[in-house]
């Protein structure tokens, strides 16, 4: 069972795939605790907030009310809802604290394309059709050797910034884990001016991509 804190069909915005309608499904539960983390609500389970899949459904705020679903569930609710987007964008909260291979591989079979989105503190359960989107989370929970494997196995690299600290972690973690072939992304924390700045020179200077959040800017989910 998959215990969801939202599900909503929108525009992603964020890393490759920005610009193409996408239905999010937010897994509850991350014991990482980014201190800049814009999905707190997210971190931890109360059973106490345990609800039916349509109040979560029809969620107007972010809360961290949860409900359990399983594959079937959740392709059902797809079809219910009508949503019309083939892509399926599976977040959190850290979505690999979950096996995601039963849902990607029903979706799939189903005729979506799948992506998660994930810190690389948790081994990655998904197939190999799944993009795997990495914001990896150094000197964190869950140990160099997963991070190791979590960037091996990703599409993409996205790393949140804000200060130059952050860019030399990442310089760090590239060379130390001998990644040099991936997309690699910049996306300024939470819409600050200067974050952006230094996002632009860096990835202008190292030859990355920026990733900006766009939903933030447009006022989307
Ligand atoms: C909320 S996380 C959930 C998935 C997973 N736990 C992770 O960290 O990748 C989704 C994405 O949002 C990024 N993110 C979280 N808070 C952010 C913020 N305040 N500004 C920019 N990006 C943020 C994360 O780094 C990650 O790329
Ligand atoms: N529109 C939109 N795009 C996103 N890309 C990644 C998101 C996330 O929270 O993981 C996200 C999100 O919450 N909304
Ligand atoms: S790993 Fe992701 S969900 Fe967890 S605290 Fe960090 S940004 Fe938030
Ligand atoms: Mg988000």
């Amino acid at each position: 069972m998959y215990k969801v804190n939202e599900i909503f069909q929108t525009i992603q915005g964020e890393g490759s795939f920005t610009g193409i309608a996408a239905i999010f499904i937010r897994l509850q539960g991350c014991p990482v605790g980014c201190s800049w983390c814009d999905t707190k609500q997210t971190w931890h389970i109360d059973p106490q907030l345990s609800q039916s899949i349509t109040q979560v459904v029809a969620k107007t705020a972010e809360t961290a009310h949860w409900a359990s679903q399983t594959a079937e569930q959740i392709l059902d609710l797809f079809k219910n809802q009508e949503y019309q987007a083939k892509h399926v964008v599976i977040t959190g909260g850290e979505p690999c604290m979950y096996d995601l291979i039963p849902l990607c591989q029903l979706l799939h079979d189903n005729g979506y394309s799948t992506q998660i989105e994930t810190s690389g503190t948790f081994e990655i359960k998904a197939p190999a059709k799944t993009w795997v989107t990495v914001s990896p989370k150094v000197n964190m929970a869950g140990g160099y050797k997963v991070l190791q494997s979590a960037l091996d196995r990703a599409d993409e690299i996205k790393h949140p910034v804000a200060m130059e600290k952050h860019v030399d972690e990442l310089i760090a973690l590239l060379v130390d884990t001998n990644i040099s072939d991936k997309l690699i992304y910049l996306q300024p924390i939470s819409q600050q001016r200067r974050a952006t700045e230094l996002a632009i020179a860096m990835c202008t200077k190292h030859n990355w991509r920026l990733s900006v959040q766009v939903h933030k800017y447009l006022g989307i989910s």
